[in-house]
């Protein structure tokens, strides 16, 4: 099972702080499990930097995409769907993982 996950460098601080607790993927990473814990490594560079744990998994449309998953990604509502479209610009149903950070190794 694959126990890897990779953030755009720019979220780290918002991940590690605790303010981002959830990300929108598209469906090639719907793979993950509730309850699997995950190394967390940049994008650009494969640097590690942080554990999480996910603690849930679910469809979502883009059109679904509210204020509270805006404040879970700790953004406003229309940065967050400016950041979607511009990861998947085509794609309209993805999977909305929720997450915590954890401490100790994996
Ligand atoms: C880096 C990579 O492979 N894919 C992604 C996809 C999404 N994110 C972030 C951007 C937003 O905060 C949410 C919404 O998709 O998740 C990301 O950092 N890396």
């Amino acid at each position: 099972m694959k126990n890897k996950i990779t953030f755009f460098s720019r979220f780290e601080a918002d991940i590690l702080s605790g303010k981002k607790t959830i990300t929108i993927r598209d469906k090639s990473e719907a793979y993950f499990l509730a309850g699997q814990q995950l190394c967390v490594f940049t994008h650009e560079t494969g640097r590690l930097f942080a554990h999480i744990r996910i603690i849930s998994i679910s469809p979502i449309r883009f059109e679904q995409l509210n204020e509270q998953h805006a404040q879970q990604e700790n953004m406003s509502l229309h940065a967050l769907k400016q950041v979607v479209r511009e990861i998947y610009p085509f794609e309209n149903e993805f999977v909305l993982i929720e997450f915590e950070l954890i401490n100790e190794p994996i």
